[in-house]
């Protein structure tokens, strides 16, 4: 029944034993849930009230001539051991009570059931629809709206982290993004580069938007794979998503911050993730993603979404490969183990400090830098020749679940968040660093020998031979490198 102010009223019983009554009222944002005495009176206990921004979808099912409402919840609950509130899922299911009861023939009980089925698909229209008009009525960041219709591809890494991604799917996220109504195809990838070759030659038109549950580097192929097609103007515009199944994690850590959501870790980030994606998926947002273009001396030209890093943030993400096992904690151990051992390095800086950049610049050319065998252009700032501990260019804020660098950083502000500690730095002073990214504080002024700049390009010329460098926790060649950051030149999901 609706009332005046379209609020949808009924009577149901508990799903299992069908003996506990129930008055659900579906409002535009809450479903409640009084108990009730005896059917259909009165009610002594206070009414339970479901927030619909805590869930994901509904369904109708049949069970027994039965029909049943079912509604996926994941509100933020407190746990045992956890250090703040967690999404956790809750599934309710109601059984559908008609008003007329009494069946004593065949005919009567299949009419009946179709009618309690009918009943139930009315409240799960319902509740689609209000959670849809919930998520659309959000601020949420977007450029333009995804189609939704085609379902989703997940590109899943069953050796990523600690070998868990498929177990997580599984586990997780298959269940979330049936329950949100979104349908999707799994592709499980079988080596190094099957990604890259596969989204080189995908026809896209056949997806809303490219999911990948593994850590960065699978990401890190996709939009390479993306940028290698003749296409590729129209194919990086392609929506992607990433869910935590790796390591290192940082973007989707980054995302996650970025969405205003407390700090989860693990499993709890997955949920967390997986629940703001299919609600991103439900109300079609997609945001822009920098990407950062990256000449190499070879010549190569790479596309970065997440970080450069030269000197001891690479050589710790290289080093700790050997712990993959042990998850995210691999780079405190490196940290550690580094710094006990601490190096320093030769080399060049020069950058570009950052100016006005506009959202979804050319690609094409990268027209803020002048070619490498070339001096700097004017305008650029160029630190003096010396030995560094570290240079770090992030892109987004996280460059792992535990370390929030660049808590300013945005995944479409245009800016290289440029970070550089040069030698002479003592390992307490470097500690209380690492401390500080730990816990997202502000980097500046933690440390003399620490310096930060936000920049639109820059250079940076190793002259040693120690030393490994990274671009998204990826290694390539030590040497001389460029980048220049596109504003907004991908689409994500968020
Ligand atoms: N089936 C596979 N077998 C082996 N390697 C694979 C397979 N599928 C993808 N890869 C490669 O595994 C590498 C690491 O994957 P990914 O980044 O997803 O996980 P990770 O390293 O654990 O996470 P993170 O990058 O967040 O630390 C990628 O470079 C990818 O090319």
């Amino acid at each position: 029944m609706e009332d005046r102010n379209g609020r949808l009223h009924g009577v149901f019983t508990d799903a299992e034993t069908g003996k506990l009554w129930f008055a659900l009222t579906l409002s535009e944002s809450l479903l409640t849930v009084q108990k009730l005495d005896s059917p259909p009176a009165s009610s002594s206990s206070a009414p339970e009230q479901l927030d619909l921004a805590d869930c994901l979808g509904s369904r109708a099912l049949t069970r027994d001539r039965d029909a049943l409402l079912c509604a996926y919840f994941y509100p933020h609950r407190r746990r045992w051991m956890a250090s703040g509130p967690v999404r956790q899922r809750e599934e309710r299911q109601f059984r559908v009570v008609l008003k007329t009861a009494g069946n004593d023939n065949n005919g009567d009980e299949e009419e009946a059931e179709g009618a309690k089925l009918l009943e139930a698909d009315r409240w799960v229209r319902a509740i689609r629809n209000n959670i849809s008009r919930l998520v659309k009525s959000q601020d949420v960041p977007s450029l333009s709206p995804t189609r939704r219709s085609c379902g989703v591809m997940v590109l899943v890494n069953p050796q990523s982290g600690r070998g868990q991604a498929m177990a997580l799917y599984n586990t997780h996220i298959q269940r979330m993004l049936t329950e949100a109504g979104v349908p999707h195809t799994l592709v499980v990838t079988e080596r190094q580069n099957h990604a890259r070759e596969l989204v080189r030659s995908a026809d896209l038109s056949q997806w809303d938007a490219v999911i990948i549950l593994s850590g960065d580097g699978l990401l890190f192929e996709v939009v390479n794979g993306l940028m290698e097609r003749p296409d590729w103007e129209q194919a990086i515009r392609t929506p992607l998503g990433i869910l935590p199944g790796g390591s290192g994690n940082a973007l989707a850590a980054s995302l996650h911050f970025y969405s205003g959501a407390s700090p989860v870790w693990g499993e709890d980030l997955l949920t967390s993730c997986g629940f703001l994606l299919c609600k991103a998926l439900l109300s079609c947002q997609v945001s822009g993603l920098d990407l950062v273009s990256i000449r190499l001396s070879s010549g190569a030209r790479l596309f970065s979404f997440l970080s450069l890093a030269w000197g001891f943030v690479a050589d710790v993400d290289i080093e700790s490969e050997q712990f993959r096992q042990i998850g995210a904690i691999r780079f405190i151990l490196g940290t550690l183990l580094r710094l006990a051992s601490l190096r320093v390095y030769r080399g060049r800086l020069a950058y570009l400090p950052a100016g006005d950049s506009e959202k979804g610049d050319d690609l094409t050319t990268d027209h803020l830098v002048a070619p490498l065998d070339e001096p700097v252009p004017q305008g650029w700032t160029c630190v003096d020749e010396q030995e560094f501990v570290l240079v770090l260019a992030m892109f987004q804020s996280h460059l792992s679940e535990d370390f929030h660098v660049s808590p300013d950083a945005r995944n479409d502000d245009g800016l290289i968040h440029l970070y550089y500690v040069s030698a002479g730095v003592s390992r307490a002073a470097l500690l209380r660093v690492f401390r500080a990214m730990q816990t997202g504080s502000n980097l500046h002024g933690a440390c003399t020998h620490l310096k930060y700049v936000r920049a639109q390009a820059l250079r940076l010329e190793p002259l040693c031979t120690d030393g490994m460098m990274t671009v998204d926790g990826e290694r390539v060649e030590s040497a001389v490198v460029q980048a220049q950051v596109h504003r907004a030149a991908a689409r994500i999901v968020r």
